[in-house]
């Protein structure tokens, strides 16, 4: 029946104060007042209906989407939205779009790369969007190894195939192109540069340049409405001030300069997105866990009493495996705030030509972005499971977010490319040890080593568990004890890049025993800091613990292979895990909830906030324009003449 809440029996259960949650899930009163704002204008406006899109063919597909974008850009404009109204705006509009890339890698590079001078010229123009900007370092035979692009920007005192760039195929006018700078017969390696690669007045593809789309991509709709492109240069020429020089200049006579700063800074843009991601994991997994929790409150199957099925959500195997993406995703929230706050730190001392912490920044960025992506396709594809058939529905609105999120674990910077990243820095910090260098941030623990390679874990009964010293501790021992066994592996080639190849399976383990380390641990730090609302914290503890105890249970092997735990802590683990399920049951729909996503963001029947599921599915069955006539197209050609000659073979 519509307009009645068939959850309200699960929400009136829940022992806290979901309104404070939301708080909390926003990051503070002004950000929730902006997502809810802009999350209702977007659902509010017939403008960004999104329910069609499976049934458009792809150019359909891309032209909606530079319709939406347009008027949202126009509806940006006409209301006078700050940036940070904009960009919440855009992502419920939730479209992957050219805009992406435009305002989420052409702007930043420039902003980080240009000196004064070509910041002046240029950002006046992209923040009006006088010119929409691609950031096209990919090439058709390298993305990973951007050493490598063959792409080559030749200085010439007298006067290069991209491939993936979003916004590329069919939009921008301009790209942030990477290529080899050579200048006086010399190869300086990789730089930015910003190039114009279609005209203002006709949009036509300007001379020596071929641009189009890469083609249909994984998924129905999905990251179909991104113009991926490809684009060939034959011998362009630019002006040299559209080398982007805030760190390395060429003279008008084609002299090299090099500031005095880290190369890795024209990296910049990807350590900024990759801090995105990880905060993006956390809006992805929520919306999959909201979809996934309420349908799982609303289905009843097998398991009667007195007549009535039992909710799949009270079968304990429906809580292990939906507890853990609903503790993970308030986890990478949280994680995702402190890699806000450390790119912003990392950001203040690089004005300041202060380059320590940039290590940092790159391995946490590079790690963070890898596990939380790689857990939240994962735990997408699980809560589509956790739907039983309902889920394999477009209409459920799961298949269609897998396919939009799955590629994170690529792009970006592939996982295990990243990953790889962080075990070289662990080796690093192992190895600096000897040296008497103290680790400090995210790796301060290991400065601890002597007695994390001694100490013994205290749990001797299953509630121990709750405590955050012993847990932190455990993630601590286990981290440590695995990146000293890959150090001391490794110390035993002669050649060592020979064996950091030959060892890299397990060096990327020790990557992701680190990383999820500090996912642990600033769970942590944020609980021990002030939370208010009422019953709010209490709640946010059972998911810390959820997510610390699903994570040792996961990774088991490590832990008993390091020594971390015995079997029967490991055991007393798994026991303290099943009593924080019970315990955060009756409070699932309302921590679900505290996400505060309008029906239109989730555009999900299965994931609706009054649980109606079941009569706007099968209305929705029949809006599918297969449905438009009883007798199917082909009828006549193909089925009625096999019928006929079936009756005639079986009259003779
Ligand atoms: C609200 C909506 C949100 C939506 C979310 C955003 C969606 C955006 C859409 C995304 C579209 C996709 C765009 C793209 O994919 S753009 C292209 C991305 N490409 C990559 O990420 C390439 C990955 N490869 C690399 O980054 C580098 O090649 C790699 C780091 C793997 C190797 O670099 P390199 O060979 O130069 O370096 P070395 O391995 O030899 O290391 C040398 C030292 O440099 C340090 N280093 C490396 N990278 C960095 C860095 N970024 N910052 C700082 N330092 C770095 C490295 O640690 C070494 O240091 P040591 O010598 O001390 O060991
Ligand atoms: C949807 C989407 C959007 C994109 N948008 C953009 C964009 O806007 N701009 C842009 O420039 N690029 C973009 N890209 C490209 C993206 O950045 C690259 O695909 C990504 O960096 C991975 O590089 P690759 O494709 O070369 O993978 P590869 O590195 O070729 O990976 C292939 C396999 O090789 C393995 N591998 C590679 N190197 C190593 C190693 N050293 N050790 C161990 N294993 C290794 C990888 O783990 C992987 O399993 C996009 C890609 C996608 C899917």
């Amino acid at each position: 029946m519509e307009g009645v809440d068939h959850l309200a029996h699960e929400r009136n259960r829940s022992q806290f104060d979901v309104n404070d949650m939301k708080i909390v899930w926003a990051g503070s009163r002004e950000a929730f007042e902006v997502s809810d704002r802009m999350s209702r204008l977007v659902a509010n406006d017939p403008a960004f209906r999104k329910d069609n899109r499976v049934h458009l063919t792809r150019k359909e597909l891309f032209k909606n989407t530079l319709r939406k974008a347009a008027y949202a850009w126009k509806k940006i404009i006409e209301l006078k939205l700050s940036e940070e109204e904009a960009g919440r705006l855009r992502f419920f509009v939730d479209e992957p779009a050219y805009t992406d890339l435009h305002w989420g890698m052409f702007v930043p590079f420039l902003k980080g790369q240009g000196t004064e001078e070509q910041l002046q010229k240029w950002l006046p123009l992209a923040y009006k969007m006088q010119i929409i900007g691609c950031y096209a370092q990919t090439e058709l035979g390298h993305g990973s190894n951007v050493q490598w692009l063959e792409t080559t920007a030749t200085f010439d005192p007298k006067t290069d195939e991209f491939w993936w760039p979003g916004g590329l195929g069919k939009v921008s006018t301009h790209a942030v192109v990477f290529a080899r700078l050579i200048t006086n017969g010399r190869d300086y390696g990789v730089h930015g540069f910003i190039v114009q690669i279609r005209s203002l007045d006709d949009h036509s593809v300007l001379p020596g340049i071929t641009i189009g789309d890469i083609g249909v991509k994984f998924g129905n709709g999905a990251y179909n409405t991104m113009d991926n492109g490809v684009m060939h240069f034959d011998h362009i020429r630019i002006p040299r001030n559209q080398l982007l020089m805030r760190f390395s200049q060429v003279t008008r006579e084609g002299k090299y300069v090099q500031s005095d700063v880290p190369r890795q800074l024209v990296y910049g843009t990807m350590v900024y997105v990759r801090k995105t991601i990880v905060i993006d994991a956390s809006n992805a997994l929520s919306r999959a866990v909201c979809i996934a929790t309420r349908y799982s409150a609303v289905r009843r199957q097998f398991g009667s009493q007195d007549g009535v099925e039992t909710q799949v959500i009270n079968y304990k195997t429906q809580q292990s495996r939906l507890f853990p993406l609903l503790a993970s995703a308030y986890a990478f929230r949280f994680v995702g705030e402190w890699l806000q706050w450390l790119y912003t730190d990392v950001t203040q001392r690089l004005a300041a030509n202060d380059f320590s912490t940039l290590p940092e920044a790159h391995a946490c960025t590079a790690g963070l972005k890898s596990i939380t992506t790689a857990a939240t396709a994962d735990g997408i594809e699980e809560c589509r499971k956790l739907c039983g058939g309902h889920g394999y529905l477009c209409s459920s609105g799961l298949p269609e977010l897998f396919a939009v999120y799955v590629p994170a674990c690529t792009y970006e910077g592939d996982n295990v490319v990243l990953l790889l990243q962080v075990a070289r820095f662990l080796v690093k910090t192992v190895s600096q040890l000897v040296s008497g260098k103290k680790p400090v941030g995210t790796t301060a623990y290991m400065g601890r080593l002597q007695h994390l390679m001694e100490s013994t874990c205290k749990v001797q009964k299953a509630e121990d568990w709750l405590n955050p010293s012993i847990v932190l501790e455990a993630f601590e021992v286990r981290s440590a004890r695995m990146s000293v066994e890959c150090a001391k592996r490794l110390s035993q080639f002669t050649n060592q890049e020979e064996g950091f190849h030959e060892l890299s399976p397990s060096l990327v383990e020790a990557a992701v025993a680190h990383c999820q380390l500090i996912i642990v641990a600033k769970f942590i730090e944020k609980l021990q800091g002030d939370i208010p609302g009422n019953g709010v914290k209490d709640q946010l503890q059972k998911l810390c613990s959820i997510y610390a105890l699903f994570t040792l249970h996961k990774h088991l092997g490590d832990f008993l292979s390091t020594s971390t735990i015995t079997p029967k802590q490991a055991s007393l683990a798994d026991d303290q895990l099943r009593s924080l399920y019970a315990q955060v049951r009756p409070n699932a729909v309302a921590l679900v909830d505290a996400f505060n996503y309008t029906d239109h963001y989730l555009g999900s029947i299965l994931g609706r906030y009054d649980g109606n599921v079941y009569p706007n599915l099968y209305d929705e069955a029949w809006k599918d324009p297969m449905n438009d006539t009883a007798v199917p197209d082909g009828y006549h050609e193909y089925i009625k003449p096999l019928l006929k000659q079936q009756l005639r073979n079986s009259r003779l």
